[in-house]
């Protein structure tokens, strides 16, 4: 780790302040990659605000000398109710890449989940790093590699599914395009001026590749043929025939905690649950795939309503401080995803600055428990939570 960046980690007081340690550690493409969103970037911006549009509503004098905020996630015990969600290319961002994340989110013990398209093969994963973890599906047009994925899931000890729905096509990332970003990326003059003034990145990247998904390579080679846009890869790869039986089979296959990720609605939870999840993300996958679709924070009231108390209901997408959480919570979620809050850690500092994202979110989250009058993350109702404007929730 360059000298100092533990003292920079140590200096910054929140999520945002990561946000910028990140953009200067990264080539501007690589920056752009993990930050951007689609189209106008409407829903990107969308899924944040949206917390403003409530409000907490504290009791006081409650006793809050002991705060609780342990719960279970795809049916395991986890310190907090916030988990990592699954993002590829992890390398990418640093060369410690999904083990760095994983082993953070493991001294937490919080929930960690590995993308298909991640750059650390499962296996590798599991046996490195103990803690509760979920693999993400994507289906690829080669279904012989969901099965395979299944079995391979079992076999290293995975403890959930999470079954990525949104991604039919690639989301058009504008940022993407301007820039030019490929795997691996084209040398131009400006991409090669970019990376020489992040020779901290470079380096390591010139020394392996950090371009590899690991999970499905042995199947699909698709980048052997030079430098390929994730959404040329994403077009030539990825199943877009998906329906809910496929949900039916990956849960009958899988027979264990399975989520899916990527819904919006109380009527597409229920589907997903009928069809043998386990729990939902709701997520518009941060705002990188359909832009327009709403906020998940303004959704999660609607889908609790209509799951009912049992299954896992997660909002993904947006969360940037610790009372965002209790947010959701108190309008019915079980917990909270985050995606780049972590990744903005990876790139400033490795698992150091992971581990400062999740502390920071974890100290925030247990100081606005305190300040709510709330001692247990259990005992959030709704009416700690009231819409600012005139919104039916
Ligand atoms: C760089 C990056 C890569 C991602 N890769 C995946 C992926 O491989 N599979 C997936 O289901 N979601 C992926 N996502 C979406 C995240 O799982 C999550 O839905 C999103 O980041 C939540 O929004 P947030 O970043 O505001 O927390 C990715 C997100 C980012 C930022
Ligand atoms: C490698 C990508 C398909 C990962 C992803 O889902 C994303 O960039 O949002």
């Amino acid at each position: 780790m360059p000298l100092g960046t533990n003292r920079r980690l140590d200096r910054a007081n929140n999520i945002a302040d990561l946000r910028r340690l990140a953009r200067r550690a990264l080539p501007r493409p690589i920056f752009d990659y993990i930050d951007g969103g689609a189209d106008d970037e409407w829903t990107l911006a969308r899924n944040s605000t949206a917390f403003t549009d409530y409000e907490l509503i504290p009791d006081v004098l409650t006793d809050v000398s002991a705060i609780r905020t342990a719960t279970s996630l795809f049916g395991q015990p986890v310190s907090a109710p916030v988990m990592l969600a699954p993002t590829g290319l992890t390398r990418m961002f640093h060369p410690e890449a999904e083990l760095a994340v994983a082993r953070a989110a493991a001294k937490h013990g919080l929930l960690y989940s590995l993308s298909t398209l991640g750059t650390t093969r499962l296996e590798d994963l599991a046996a490195a790093v103990g803690g509760p973890k979920v693999f993400q599906i994507y289906i690829f047009k080669d279904r012989g590699l969901t099965a395979e994925f299944v079995a391979r899931c079992k076999a290293a000890g995975f403890h959930g599914l999470a079954l990525t729905v949104d991604t039919p096509v690639a989301g058009n990332r504008e940022r993407d395009r301007v820039n030019g970003l490929s795997l691996p990326p084209k040398l131009t003059w400006k991409s090669i001026l970019s990376f020489a003034a992040h020779p901290s990145w470079s380096l390591p990247a010139l020394r392996g590749s950090r371009f590899d998904f690991a999970n499905v390579s042995h199947k699909v080679d698709a980048l052997a043929a030079g430098p390929m846009s994730l959404f040329d890869y994403i077009g030539g790869q990825f199943d877009r025939s998906l329906t809910w039986r496929d949900v039916e089979w990956l849960a009958a296959e899988w027979g264990g905690p399975l989520a899916v990720k990527g819904l919006m609605t109380a009527e597409d939870a229920k589907r997903a649950i009928g069809c043998g999840a386990t729990g939902v993300m709701v997520s518009n996958h941060g705002g990188r795939q359909l832009d327009g679709a709403p906020a998940p924070i303004d959704q999660i009231a609607a889908v609790r309503g209509a799951l009912g108390d049992g299954p896992d209901v997660i909002c993904d997408g947006g969360i940037r401080r610790g009372s965002d959480v209790i947010k959701a919570l108190a309008l019915g979620a079980t917990a909270c995803s985050i995606g780049r809050p972590y990744l903005y850690g990876l790139a400033a500092g490795g698992e150091a600055g992971v581990d400062r994202a999740l502390t920071l979110l974890i100290e925030e989250l247990e100081r606005t428990l305190a300040l709510a009058g709330v001692i247990d993350v259990a005992k959030l109702e709704r009416r700690h939570v009231r819409a600012r404007r005139n919104m039916a929730y």
